[in-house]
């Protein structure tokens, strides 16, 4: 593993892995897929044949897996909330970069797509009230953390990369 993703649903864990396994010529582990590919299912297919419950425990053993693969992780938005998930991040022993966006502009990016079951029915106050929720989680987590709204997935994948040269 090089680096890992983290951040809220909406942050680009996705969208900023792929620019980053493009510009290091990395390969790119996306957490939610692997769970997909594994369990062929979608997301909200698992949230409503599971719950949020059963979901948590394949993310937990996917994340298991995974966390020795050479390469750029972008987990779900949900995996630093468990305390296993958190020590498995930590130890991989790579810099683990949190991806922020303000409440209005994570509204808006997830009304681009309908697969998220804990954030499509959110309005802008309810992403507020999750994200102070995780806040803590993702603090524990992260070394760094970067700023999105207003930035192109180029430029903050720049700042990642200048990040990873200091
Ligand atoms: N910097 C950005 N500026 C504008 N739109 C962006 C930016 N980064 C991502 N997006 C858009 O926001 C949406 C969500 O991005 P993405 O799927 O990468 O988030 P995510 O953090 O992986 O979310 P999840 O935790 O739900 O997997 C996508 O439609 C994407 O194109
Ligand atoms: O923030 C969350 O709890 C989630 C985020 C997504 O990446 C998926 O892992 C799933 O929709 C749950
Ligand atoms: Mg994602």
């Amino acid at each position: 593993m090089k680096l890992i993703l983290i951040g809220f649903m909406g942050s680009g864990k996705t969208t900023i892995s792929q620019f980053l396994g493009q510009q290091l010529a990395e390969p790119v582990l996306d957490l939610d897929r692997e769970i997909e590919r594994q369990q062929q299912q979608t997301i909200p297919q698992i949230f409503a044949q599971s719950g949020e419950k059963g979901f948590r425990q394949i993310e937990h053993d996917v994340l298991q897996q995974s966390i020795g693969f050479s390469g750029i992780l972008a987990t779900g938005g949900g995996t630093p909330l468990r305390a296993d998930n958190l020590q498995l991040l930590r130890q991989a022993g790579v810099p683990v970069i949190l991806l922020v966006a303000s409440p209005a502009e994570t509204y808006r990016r997830l009304q681009q797509q309908d697969n998220r079951p804990l954030g499509n029915k959110l309005d802008v106050a309810g992403i507020r009230q999750l994200q102070r929720d995780r806040q803590p989680f993702y603090d524990r987590c992260a070394d760094v953390s970067i700023m999105t709204d207003d930035r192109t997935p180029a430029e903050i994948t720049q700042e990642i990369i200048k990040y990873l040269q200091k």
